[in-house]
């Protein structure tokens, strides 16, 4: 499998390192502004079987572009897109296999499993979804935190509510409560935490290195190489992912 890395920042030089200790064979970085590697994906001239990117979303014309034209399958994990920017992304997957998720450890998968079966039967629970991330995260709340809110929102009638503090009123039933906190080095820990009468279920993810998004990333790319056009997560290639994601580095 002939890897192209787009963006080189924290999390595309570990995809390089765990591509490197996987034996995968990494042919491509582009990163813009990088004197050391490829700046644009329109220079790119080796082969290359699929794209990973762990970039910024205003790469994301770019990036859809050289799948397209190129015929060649992506790995979406850059967060912070816009409604419009995912339809995008769903768009192009009619023309190529696009695997595009905010959190790409199977831990992540696990939990939106768990959430589907807890939620229906939490109707006397307040539901409060809390991120918390190292201090160089740009966007809030985490790609995370929104793809749990959504899992959420498929299960129960909430609303998210990112804001409080101009608020001066009870919590509803129906409010859903995002809280992000910045600091440290922290990798990513996502809670969902359930407050009923007199008590509190929480259910809470820890990455505990950013080689475990690496190693989900490396196990999408090679589970939709030979897959058709279609939009792909972690949930729809549940099967392949929980073989390949629990290879030991
Ligand atoms: N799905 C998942 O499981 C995970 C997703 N992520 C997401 O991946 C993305 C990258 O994370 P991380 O590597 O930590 O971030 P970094 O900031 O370390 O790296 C970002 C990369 O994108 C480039 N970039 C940043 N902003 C712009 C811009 N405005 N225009 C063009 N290029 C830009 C940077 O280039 P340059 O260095 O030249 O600025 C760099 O190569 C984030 O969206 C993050 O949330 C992270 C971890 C896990
Ligand atoms: O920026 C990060 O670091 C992470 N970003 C993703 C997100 O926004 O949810 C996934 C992970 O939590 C790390």
């Amino acid at each position: 499998m002939n890897v192209l890395i787009h963006g080189f920042g924290a999390m595309g030089r570990i995809v390089e390192e765990v591509a490197h200790a996987q034996g995968v064979n990494v042919t491509a970085i582009v990163s813009p502004g990088s004197d050391e590697h490829t700046a644009t994906l329109n220079e790119v001239d080796v082969p290359v079987d699929v794209v990973i990117d762990f970039s910024n979303p205003a790469l994301l014309p770019d990036l859809l572009a050289f799948g397209r034209e190129r015929n060649i399958p992506l790995v979406i994990a850059t967060t912070g897109f816009t409604p419009d920017e995912l339809a995008e992304i769903e768009t192009a997957s009619q023309d190529i296999p696009i695997f595009q998720s905010y959190n790409t450890s199977y831990g992540i998968a696990l939990l939106k499993q768990l959430l589907d079966q807890l939620v229906p039967l939490t109707l006397g629970y307040d539901i409060e979804v809390i991120e918390a991330h190292h201090r160089k995260k740009v966007d809030a709340p985490s790609g995370t935190a929104e793809l749990l809110a959504r899992a959420i929102e498929a299960k129960r009638d909430v609303t998210p509510i990112y804001e409080r503090t101009s608020r001066r009123e009870a919590r509803g039933a129906e409010e859903l409560g995002m809280h992000s906190i910045r600091g440290g080095t922290i990798f990513g820990e996502h809670t969902v935490l359930f407050a009923g009468d007199d008590e509190m279920i929480e259910l809470k993810h820890t990455a505990l290195s950013k080689r475990v998004f690496a190693n989900g990333a490396l196990a999408a790319a090679a589970t939709i190489i030979d897959r058709p056009a279609g939009l792909y997560n972690l949930s729809n290639l549940y099967e392949e992912a929980t073989h390949v994601t629990h290879k030991r580095l």
